[in-house]
């Protein structure tokens, strides 16, 4: 972990278990521990979670041997367009540049899955289908399907499970959130950052200062790792605490504008290790983005509006707001 930062003072850690149990003061308490999370810092890492530590080794060991395959192998799975399932080498994306900063592209590759289910009238529909494309299977490493697949289930639910903690939150009923996301178009992205056998170009992040989109984000750094750091109120970037066995949690625009800003969508960054301007560590994450229906159309909630009864943020339809976050992250002349 870089040594340059203060340790994180703003992110608690939190033990959602009680959702999974029947005792109310117990489920109130996690919901307001989850509320002030989110008032405060946009960011909670989370104990107590249902995803098996099986599965999120394997999973991470067998995407490690993907991104060890030669870039023409990977290549072979490259999207077309827009598209965002398959493989995205290092240098095809910035994420400063979706917040209109002007920067060298991240270092970093990634494969991305997306929404396992695509089948019915619904996703094939003109005005939403192109956020809903089959996934890609690489020939090798054996298993990638089966644990992609089991994976996603497994962060698709926990994904679910939050924003009903986050409901409760909001002095609304448990299932608000429920038709608003059962048609999501939610993105797992399987993220590498090589070992640095050159010097980034000055301003060059592994992961450049962003928000993200989507109404949550649930994040697997691999087990250890730092490098994940938030910009506080304070204005200083603090480093996330690393705790195992669990995953770190923030907020995206979507759930700043449902919530007039009451819930902040904190800006965050990987930075490279301190100091070095080379290094001989890779860092593996997995970001789970859970981006609401395409359709639907994020407007303040009652229970968050300005005491006046107004809200901060005209109301926005999902897919369009985040197409458009997109084509500037992955604008051409991005590309290295
Ligand atoms: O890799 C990480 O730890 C964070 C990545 C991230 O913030 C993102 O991809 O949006
Ligand atoms: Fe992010």
């Amino acid at each position: 972990m870089p040594q340059t930062q203060s340790p994180s003072a703003s992110v608690p850690v939190i033990d959602i278990s009680a959702f999974y149990g029947d005792d109310a003061a117990a489920r109130a308490a996690l919901a307001a521990a989850v509320d002030r999370a989110c008032t405060e810092i946009g960011f909670l890492v989370i104990t107590g979670h249902r995803v098996g530590a099986a599965l999120r080794g394997d999973w991470f060991a067998t995407l490690k041997r993907f991104f060890a395959l030669s870039e023409a192998e990977k290549a072979r799975y490259a999207p077309q367009g827009m598209v965002r399932q398959g493989y995205h080498r290092v240098g095809s994306s910035g994420l400063a540049l979706g917040e209109d900063k002007e920067t060298p592209p991240d270092l970093r590759e990634y494969y991305m899955l997306g929404r396992l289910d695509i089948d019915g009238a619904y996703f094939a529909d003109p005005v939403v289908a192109d956020n809903f494309h089959p996934n890609v299977w690489p020939d090798a490493p054996e298993g990638f399907r089966a644990l992609g697949e089991a994976y996603y289930a497994a962060v698709e639910a926990l994904a679910r499970d939050m924003m009903a903690i986050f409901a409760l939150g909001l002095d609304l009923p448990e299932t608000y959130f429920d038709d608003k996301i059962d048609r999501h178009f939610s993105i797992l992205s399987n993220l590498y950052y090589p070992p640095q056998k050159v010097a980034p170009l000055p301003g060059q992040l592994r992961a450049g200062a962003h928000t993200d989109f989507g109404s949550l984000t649930l994040l697997l750094p691999e087990p250890g790792t730092g490098g994940l750091q938030v910009f506080t109120k304070a204005g200083e970037w603090e480093d996330v605490p690393v705790v195992p066995d669990s995953f770190v949690i923030n907020i995206g625009d979507m759930m700043a504008r449902w919530t007039n800003d009451r819930w902040v969508s904190t800006l965050h960054r990987v930075v490279n290790e301190a100091g070095a301007t080379i290094s001989d560590k890779s860092r593996q994450s997995i970001a789970y983005f859970l981006h609401p229906n395409p359709d639907a159309v994020i407007a303040c909630l009652d229970t968050c509006r300005d005491a006046d009864g107004g809200a901060k943020y005209a109301p926005v339809e999902v897919g369009p707001y985040i197409a458009a976050k997109e084509a500037k992250v992955r604008k051409p002349g991005a590309a290295a």
